[in-house]
């Protein structure tokens, strides 16, 4: 299983519907007393679990509910809070492990805000002075000592006051922290050991028997192997981030010791400080490493000491928690809907959550493997996992939430919609529809032609496609083309404009081009890229694509022999032949558009971006209007410009093309490397050379 099953949630059922509910039912004295006592205790145990192990049976957005609920009731009755209350002091583990040390100041825990009210009412309360704002990552932290210049010790932070010696395991799985600094006297970093998600993801691909739940228990586990340099050999490395440094007790610069130092903001007033959470969080999917939140704290290290600090948290800082990724609810439901290319994927439905900042009722579950490895049951209580823009899915079960009425999933044998016996492939035991008449197969073929990556027929939603499908309308692709606004009046709901609007719409449509053309068709194997390669690579018309041998394609850059074949053969299908003649008969463009074309480099103006290789990063505004500009668009200017985009910075990069808001590890790790950091304005000027702008 991939997560601990270390002993039973007694309390995980009440956490959803509490957190959902909002504030929590008065209670009587006797029935606080136990309840208090309950949530005291299972807090705890679940402390020793995540400080320890660092297992965490449930996801962090209900632990933090039960410590909420507990925090409330203790508020009400404050003669009830237990001797060794879990509140009011900083989340430790109840018993340290091996050899420990005594921190020379405390590490503390920080103030939680979910809203910008919080923020703002905290940059209120310290008005005047300037703000520090930092990704808050999500690791453990690690206080790390040097005398001399040398390394002599690194300690976790333990129960705050006492942290455990972590120094010999440190030198084996964080190799790139150094072991010796230029400065001399007593210097102490402190910051945060994270397993990057690239490292978590190798490591898992690598041990599937023994998967790590998460990058965090990740790194909380890794610091607990008795033998680090197996753990380091194994794969499971880790990385320091510093987020902030002292010399003799003085303040000092992170960045001038060669440490990595987290990304952060200088901000002067409430609204800059919101501005740069904001910025976090939306960078949030694309970092390497998990963050839970933003860190604001006073700038200047007189001013945060002066704050003081109460037993658990500094006064001068308070982290934002951006909206959880994961949360506990009810999978009730599995459904196997038929794909457009045949497969047929379990899909759940499961009671709302809110979680990634949505509410969530259908999740994927992947796979039939994975659903028998996970042990996923109709029924369970079980963990939804949403990240940015990645489809929500049940990430594991809660076992010992069951009752026993739960049912196991059975993948189908048989097509739900045209009951041919279906295929197992692949590692992931994937059920496939083999049978080209499927009509469910069809109808997603055509909703996804209709779709935006493809022909972007506005208004013409996968409802309306099934209704006309259904009644034989619509059959192929080229059957959108051939529908008239009397064939749809007849339809409830549907009046002479919408008629008209849904027409013209389709109309519209038909300059899609060879590039989504190609997307539309769906071809087995071949991305999104795979239809932009073709384009680039100079094929104009799609009946020179179905010219083209399995040798042809394999010559262009980036596609393989399997996709080469599967274009073949999926172009050489007499039914497809008949639906792309059918689409020109139509007036349906298929061949590319200029967008889609190469750059011209050789006509780009000169300057330095000209066969260049860039990484693109940071926020970007035109010069000239203060709008800001897209991602994708800076791309294509610099590519206008004659450089290739390259999506991190290595020893190959050229300039690392820097807009705003970028995290001092970025520019570091450029800098480390040699790399150029060009920064806005000189980017806007060298655009401008090439006359691309
Ligand atoms: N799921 C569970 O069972 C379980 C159990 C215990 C705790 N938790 C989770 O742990 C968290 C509570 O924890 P805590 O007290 O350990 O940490 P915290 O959330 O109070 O944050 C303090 C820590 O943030 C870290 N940090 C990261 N980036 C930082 C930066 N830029 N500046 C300053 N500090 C930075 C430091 O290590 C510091 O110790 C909560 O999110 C809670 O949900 C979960
Ligand atoms: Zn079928």
């Amino acid at each position: 299983m991939p997560f601990s099953a270390s002993g039973r949630s007694l309390l995980a059922p009440a956490a959803p519907s509490f957190r959902i509910g909002g504030v929590p039912p008065k209670r009587s004295p006797e029935a606080a007393r136990a309840r208090i006592d309950e949530l005291a205790a299972e807090v705890r145990r679940l402390n020793d679990l995540y400080y320890g192990a660092g297992d965490s049976p449930l996801p962090d957005a209900d632990y933090d509910a039960l410590k909420d609920e507990l925090a409330v009731l203790v508020a009400e009755h404050p003669a009830l809070e237990p001797a060794d209350s879990p509140l009011g002091r900083v989340n430790a583990p109840s018993q340290l492990t091996g050899p420990t040390i005594r921190h020379a100041r405390p590490m503390l825990s920080l103030a939680k805000a979910t809203g910008e009210e919080q923020i703002r009412a905290f940059c209120e309360r310290f008005a005047g002075q300037a703000f520090r704002v930092s990704e808050k990552l999500d690791g453990l932290s690690l206080s790390v000592v040097y005398r001399d210049g040398e390394l002599e010790h690194v300690a976790t932070r333990g129960n705050g006051e006492v942290g455990e010696l972590v120094t010999d395991k440190v030198r084996h799985v964080i190799p790139e922290l150094p072991a010796r600094v230029d400065a001399p006297g007593r210097v102490e970093v402190r910051g945060e050991a994270v397993m990057t998600r690239s490292t978590w993801t190798a490591y898992n691909d690598t041990h599937p028997e023994r998967p790590l739940t998460n990058p965090r228990s990740g790194a909380a586990g890794t610091l607990m192997q008795k033998d680090p340099e197996a753990a380091a050999a194994g794969g499971r490395l880790l990385r320091f981030v510093a987020f902030g440094a002292d010399r003799d007790g003085a303040a000092i610069d992170v960045q001038g010791l060669g440490i990595e130092a987290a990304a952060q903001v200088v901000c002067a007033d409430a609204d800059s400080v919101m501005k740069a959470v904001h910025a976090i969080g939306a960078r949030r999917d694309g970092l390497d490493y998990d963050i839970d939140g933003a860190v604001v704290r006073l700038h200047d290290p007189a001013a945060f000491d002066a704050a003081g600090s109460t037993s658990a948290e500094p006064r001068g800082a308070i982290a934002f928690k951006y909206p959880p990724e994961e949360r506990l609810t009810k999978l009730l439901a599995v459904e196997w809907p038929v794909g457009k290319i045949g497969r047929v994927p379990p899909r759940a439905r499961v009671a709302p959550v809110f979680v990634g900042g949505v509410t969530v009722e259908n999740v994927t579950l992947h796979n039939p493997r994975l659903i028998r490895e996970r042990d996923l049951r109709i029924g369970d209580t079980v963990a939804v996992v949403r990240r940015g823009d990645v489809i929500p899915f049940a990430g594991r079960s809660i076992p010992e939430d069951r009752d026993g009425s739960e049912q196991v999933i059975a993948p189908p044998e048989r097509c739900p919609s045209c009951d041919s016996e279906l295929e197992v492939r692949g590692a992931g035991e994937e059920r496939w529809c083999l049978n080209l008449q499927c009509p469910a197969q069809a109808t997603r073929r055509l909703m996804h032609w209709a779709s935006r990556a493809a022909a972007d027929m506005e208004g013409v939603g996968d409802v309306w496609i099934e209704k006309l499908a259904d009644d034989g309308l619509l059959r192929r692709r080229s059957d959108f083309y051939a529908i008239t606004a009397q064939q749809l009046v007849g339809y409830e709901r549907m009046g002479e404009v919408s008629a008209a609007n849904m027409v013209a719409a389709i109309e519209r449509s038909k300059g899609l081009g060879l590039r989504r053309a190609l997307i539309g068709l769906a071809i087995p194997m071949a991305s999104e890229g795979v239809a932009k390669r073709l384009c680039l690579a100079g094929y104009e018309r799609i009946e020179d694509l179905m010219a083209a041998t399995a040798a042809d394609l394999e010559a262009v850059r980036d596609i393989g022999a399997k996709v080469a074949e599967s274009i073949v053969a999926f172009l050489a299908r007499p039914e497809v032949r008949a639906d792309i003649e059918a689409l020109r008969t139509h007036g349906v463009v298929l061949d590319v558009l200029d967008e889609d074309r190469p750059v011209d480099v050789a006509a780009a103006g000169d300057s330095p971006l000209k066969g260049a290789t860039v990484v693109i990063t940071g926020a970007f505004t035109d010069p000239r209007s203060g709008a800001k500009v897209s991602r994708p668009e800076v791309t294509r200017l610099v590519e206008s410009a004659g450089a290739t985009a390259a999506s991190s910075v290595s020893a190959s990069t050229d300039h690392l093309l820097a807009g705003a808001d970028v995290g001092a590890s970025k520019t570091a790790k450029a800098e480390k490397l040699g790399v150029e950091v060009v920064d806005q304005a000189r980017l806007w000027a060298w655009l401008a050379d090439a006359g691309v702008t």
